[in-house]
């Protein structure tokens, strides 16, 4: 294990990088694909943590999976229907949150026996939302801590009916009902309580949910109405686009020092709500262009931005980072539910910011950057965070350099993050 990786000061970024499948459309489609009828191939799929977690899981309660050319392309042999059996497994998901979330859902269904449980982080963030959402469709569910976190035991009993969920802490609770409801028995009618945070999630499920054959109806994201007992058929194939939350970090790079970079694999008709993150760059001063498939940026006079960011809280980050590089204080307000990921990212972005000099203020839902008046050399500690580890490797950016610790922390999504930066560095 690497327990730490410096990088030296980097002149400049030039170059192109291929974007590995991205993470969210990933597990979406192999838990679709298991629960379908059919046989799904699907290409460019992500080779990382979270994804072999999901991909376990599946294996684990008997879903034929097999894998060729570097594990990027897989094909599904769909169930056809949920997962109704009696298989009293456990099952560990490491820190993965789109797998936990949505397979608690999907073990609701039926008649199950399962316990879910995960690393210790894990064992720290929130799911109770989705357990009483789930209760009130009437499935069994106990916490084995008795706490309100995993590990979890299901015995599934759902069975849909009027469902109220709250929205404001993460979209994944309501990404896993929509996943599982179509499967239940009766209809469902889901009222989300308080702001939805994360939304473009929400269409990433809803799109992909569709390709599966089915139709979800929705009132600007406040009430949905799903039928029940459907089937989720296979479309036979799919390409998963690149993961632009992990294409931030190389734009990012480009609208600091970049003569070129090119990032292949995603462009203008994402379904992926990161791409708005383009805009945000866009504003801030870097030269950007968005093709079909590719975007390409370059460096230009930055400039500070106060923007409410609830809508891209991963892609958010990045900016704290290009703040550093901006003229005047960035604010991204609206990001409470930094706090409930890898780690509280509010807080260590906060810590290891100030470390690098920079003035940083923290509040329960905002965080403000006003960039140093001299970048200071820094071992910035990742708290097993993979996007707090690939934020900070662009401090190598300025005129000094930075030591990451634990930086295979980025195989949650990206075991290939620092090869790829690297690839499109020039050092002086
Ligand atoms: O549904 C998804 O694929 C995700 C939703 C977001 O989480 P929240 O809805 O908890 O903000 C995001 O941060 C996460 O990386 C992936
Ligand atoms: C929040 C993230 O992941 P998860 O799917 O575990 O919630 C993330 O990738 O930034």
């Amino acid at each position: 294990m690497q327990t730490s990786l410096t990088i030296q000061p980097i002149s400049y970024v030039i170059g192109n990088v291929q974007l590995p499948g991205s993470k969210s459309i990933s597990n979406r489609i192999l838990l679709l694909a298991a629960m379908s009828k059919g046989i799904t191939n699907i290409y460019n799929l992500l080779c990382s943590d979270d994804t072999r977690h999901m991909l376990n899981a599946l294996k684990t309660i008997g879903i034929t999976i097999k894998k060729f050319n570097n594990d990027n392309h897989c094909t599904i042999y769909g169930n056809t229907n949920a997962f109704y059996h009696n298989y009293n497994k456990k099952i560990f998901l490491g820190n993965s949150g789109t797998s936990m979330r949505s397979l608690v859902a999907v073990f609701s269904l039926g008649n199950n026996k399962i316990e879910l449980t995960g690393d210790k982080r894990m064992q720290e963030r929130p799911i109770n939302d989705l357990v009483n959402a789930l209760r009130q469709g009437g499935a069994i569910i106990n916490y084995i801590n008795d706490t309100k976190f995993p590990p979890i035991s299901l015995e599934g009993g759902f069975i849909g009916g009027n469902i109220c969920i709250n929205g404001n802490i993460s979209s994944q609770f309501l990404t896993a009902l929509l996943i599982a409801c179509p499967l239940a028995s009766k209809d469902t009618y889901i009222s989300v309580k308080d702001q939805l945070v994360s939304k473009p999630y929400i269409d990433i499920t809803l799109q992909l949910i569709k390709k599966f054959g089915v139709h979800i109806i929705h009132n600007n994201y406040k009430t949905f109405l799903i039928k029940g007992n459907q089937q989720y058929v296979s479309p036979q194939s799919l390409y998963i686009e690149g993961d632009m939350s992990s294409g931030s970090y190389f734009l990012a790079a480009a609208a600091i020092k970049g003569k070129k970079v090119k990032i292949n694999g995603v462009g203008v008709n994402s379904i992926q709500g990161d791409i708005q993150f383009t805009k945000i760059l866009k504003k801030m001063g870097a030269i950007i262009n968005i093709k079909e498939n590719y975007i390409t940026c370059q460096k230009n006079y930055l400039q500070s931005v106060n923007l409410d960011m609830n809508h891209i809280p991963d892609a958010a980050m990045t900016i704290a980072i290009v703040a550093l590089f901006a003229q005047g204080t960035t604010v991204i307000r609206n990001i409470y539910n930094w706090r409930v990921k890898e780690t509280d990212r509010i807080l260590a972005m906060s810590t290891e910011l100030r470390k690098i000099g920079a003035i940083v203020k923290e509040g329960k839902n905002y965080i403000s950057v006003t960039p140093p008046n001299c970048f200071q050399y820094a071992v910035i500690n990742t708290y097993n965070d993979h996007r707090i580890a690939m934020c900070f490797a662009l401090i190598a950016l300025s005129e000094v350099a930075v030591t990451i610790l634990n930086p295979e922390c980025t195989f949650k999504t990206y075991p290939n993050f620092f090869k790829h930066l690297l690839s499109i560095s020039v050092f002086k």
